[in-house]
């Protein structure tokens, strides 16, 4: 009999129970094949080692993507197949090298969530309780890549990490963006009994409007981490905590009002660092970081040399030199490999234009906005 007949005389439930036992069957074929997937992916480690190339070729997963969504169905879409091969990709990965990474702990923050977004659940995750730390422990090899915030789009620039990445040996060699929806969090309180609001003072300053609105009596306190705010949620009735859903499951809280913060767009930028490594063939953003001279003209002179070449500036931050009364070192994004050869032509002209041009890093493809897992 065809399947189109058997389903006619089947009754429902005996038709979940037919294809529950084919589903079973394929499960055991699926497994059987990622398990030889995972061996072959063991053996590219093993070369790789050996010929001292990097583990994670973006380019290739891509390409693997775009291949397979081009034969996608009615029954599996193109975002189904992405899903699901970025998990086998992580794990494929994982036999490769067993990836440590750092981040600005404790459980429950964004920058928790910027690294599952960018590493996948295969990343061992090491929780650490300043930026200063996480810098520490890939300095010290404790962890082989870091995750950091680095600039919010209402707040600007986390200036301590634009200063280690400047201080330190450490590379940028990736970004994640989150849309950042904060929550504020009680273990058991309504709206009226909150005393005091903790958090990042970067995320009371993103709610500010939302706290002088609804909450204007309540003491702000600024804390070292969203995620410690929730920790300490957890322990004191009246005060809240602004953090994320994750940090609500994590601490056991309820969310007494999601999305405060003052602007909906609100996304932050994380940088994913490492030791210094070559660049990937498709980073397509290089970091900079110039000090020049204090005089008339001097940031207009390592500038010129890029926009002769048509190497867009994406980014431009200045950071004081400390050393030297109101002299500055600048921080830039370009829109170019960094061994392209435009820019080796560009690096000459503004070496002898800087006291000193250092390359910092660099990162493929701007990042999409992903959203948050609320899951
Ligand atoms: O092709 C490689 O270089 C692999 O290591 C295999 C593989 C994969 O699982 O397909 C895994 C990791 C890389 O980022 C790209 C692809």
């Amino acid at each position: 009999m065809s399947e189109l007949a058997l389903a006619l005389v089947l009754s429902p439930d005996e038709q979940i129970a037919r294809s529950r036992v084919e589903i079973s069957s394929i499960d055991d074929k699926l497994l059987t094949l990622l398990n030889l997937r995972q061996d072959h992916a063991r053996r590219i480690g093993e070369a790789k080692r050996a010929s001292g190339a990097c583990v994670y070729q973006p380019g290739r997963e891509r390409e693997i993507v775009a291949a397979l969504g081009e034969r996608s169905t009615e029954l599996l879409s193109p975002a189904h197949v992405r899903t699901i091969w970025s998990a086998i990709f992580d794990a494929s990965r994982s036999v490769q090298e067993e990836r440590v990474v750092a981040f600005l702990g404790p459980r429950g923050t964004y920058t928790e969530e910027a690294m599952f977004a960018h590493f996948g659940c295969a990343a061992r995750a090491l929780a650490c309780e300043s930026v200063d730390a996480v810098f520490a422990a890939v300095t010290g090899g404790r962890a082989r890549y870091g995750v950091v915030p680095v600039e919010n789009s209402t707040e600007g620039t986390i200036v301590r990490t634009l200063d280690l990445v400047l201080d330190t040996t450490v590379s940028v060699i990736g970004d994640v963006v989150l849309p950042i929806a904060h929550c504020l969090l009680s273990k058991d309180a309504g709206l009226a009994d909150i005393t005091c609001v903790a958090g990042h003072a970067q995320a009371l300053a993103q709610c500010r409007r939302w706290l002088d609105a609804c909450l204007p009596a309540a003491e702000r306190r600024a804390v070292s981490s969203n995620a410690h705010a929730a920790q300490l949620a957890a322990q004191t009735p009246a005060l809240a905590a602004i953090a994320n859903r994750r940090a609500a499951d994590h601490y056991g809280l309820a969310v007494i009002a999601p999305d405060i913060q003052d602007e909906q767009i609100n996304s932050t930028r994380f940088w994913v660092i490492a030791k210094p490594r070559a660049a990937r063939q498709d980073d397509e953003r290089t970091l900079l970081c110039l000090e020049l001279d204090n005089r008339a003209g001097a940031l207009n002179s390592v500038l010129e040399p890029l926009a002769e070449r048509h190497i867009a500036v994406t980014r431009i931050d200045s950071r004081p030199l400390k050393t030297e009364l109101w002299a500055y070192r600048f921080f830039l994004e370009v829109a170019c490999h960094p061994q392209h050869a435009d820019l080796l032509d560009a690096l000459q002209v503004m070496r002898d234009a800087a006291r000193s041009v250092t390359v910092l890093g660099s990162c493929a493809t701007q990042p999409e906005s992903r959203h948050a897992n609320h899951a």
